[in-house]
């Protein structure tokens, strides 16, 4: 029985022709200024098990840089590919933000690095970490998968990573200010314990920084000014793994889970919740084609939701069906 109260349902629009070019692996979704769905894919490069070693140090950089361009640009209403960039300058897109200006931040989880880049530069504005060197201290990151950007205050943050348990703060120009965040002991998970920060969700209304702590199953959102942890949010619903996290001005929280486990109960899905009260209003899966890995989620203001999924290779568009009503004539 779908969870959710009041008349708000989200569902997939159906008549959305979907991206007609070949995608590969989709690592991260944002909205530009313009509202344009903005997708960052791996091309032709794949995440598997030799991608790295047990050091965490990318495997196949003989493999040269991706060759397609990995960000593209695409009109939300029909799907059309109107501008592509990013060939030749990454390894493995992981996460995609656009900041209030338009530029893109982007991490690469083979290079260590995060990078802003001007929607129509080739080159990046402002690199962070060391190409190729996992670590984890003001300078090095270890497969770092999302940044957020503060609209008022420009100031970056960047959950590092799969092999690190934290969450780094810098100035708007990439001076280091602060980290918090730990590896999760074992036992129930702590406040500010992480098992691999996997997504940003940063609130501007309450001021806080939510993120998506996916092996914990779970969301913990932050002060954005110290760190302070403030909630977790979490529901049985959620399963073992919750992949991304994106947040509507007026309260929504959007986000989607990892796929189930063989025995597990709990199905691959999407979540609309309730900011304050941390409530499901709602869940939604595709119509066409199945979640395979949902990895990353962006929503906009009229509630039209992206899902890009890893191993699907697929995005989907989902609208509240308010409007679905309207259309059927
Ligand atoms: O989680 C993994 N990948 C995804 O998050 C992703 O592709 O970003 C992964 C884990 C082990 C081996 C290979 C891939």
């Amino acid at each position: 029985e779908k969870e959710h109260t009041g008349d708000f349902h989200i569902e997939e629009a159906v008549d959305w022709p979907g991206i007609n070019i070949k995608l590969g692996q989709v690592s991260g979704l944002a909205l530009d200024p313009e509202y344009n769905l903005v997708i960052f894919h791996r091309g032709d490069h794949v995440w598997d098990e030799n991608s790295f070693d047990s050091r965490f140090v990318y495997q196949q950089r003989g493999l040269g840089p991706i060759e397609q361009n990995t960000i593209l640009v695409t009109d939300p209403s029909n799907a059309a590919v109107l501008h592509s960039t990013g060939k030749n300058l990454f390894y493995l897109p992981h996460g995609l933000s656009i900041d209030k200006d338009g530029y893109y931040w982007v991490t690469d989880v083979a290079l260590h690095q995060v990078f802003k880049l001007g929607a129509h530069d080739k080159a990046p504005l402002l690199t962070l970490g060391m190409a190729l060197q996992p670590g984890n201290d003001k300078n090095h990151f270890c497969q770092p998968t999302d940044v957020a950007v503060d609209p008022i205050t420009g100031t970056i943050y960047v959950s590092d990573g799969y092999c690190n348990s934290r969450i780094v703060q810098f100035s708007p120009n990439g001076l280091f200010i602060m980290q918090w965040g730990e590896e999760t002991s074992s036992g129930t998970p702590k406040s500010g314990q992480f098992l691999i920060p996997h997504s940003l969700a940063l609130i501007p209304d309450f001021a806080q920084l939510c993120v998506a702590d996916r092996e914990n199953g779970r969301i913990q959102c932050f002060r954005l000014e110290t760190g302070e942890f403030t909630k977790e949010i979490k529901h049985k619903s959620f399963g073992r793994e919750l992949f991304a996290v994106s947040y509507v001005p007026g309260g929504l929280l959007f986000a989607v889970n990892g796929k189930s486990y063989p025995g597990d109960l709990e199905p691959v899905q999407g979540f609309v919740m309730n900011f304050s009260t941390g409530e499901i209003i709602d869940t939604f899966v595709p119509v066409r084609k199945n979640f395979e890995m949902p990895h990353d989620i962006v929503a906009s203001e009229d509630k039209t939701v992206y899902v890009g999924d890893a191993h699907a290779r697929t995005v989907w568009k989902f609208v509240s069906s308010e409007k679905m009503e309207h259309r059927s004539v």
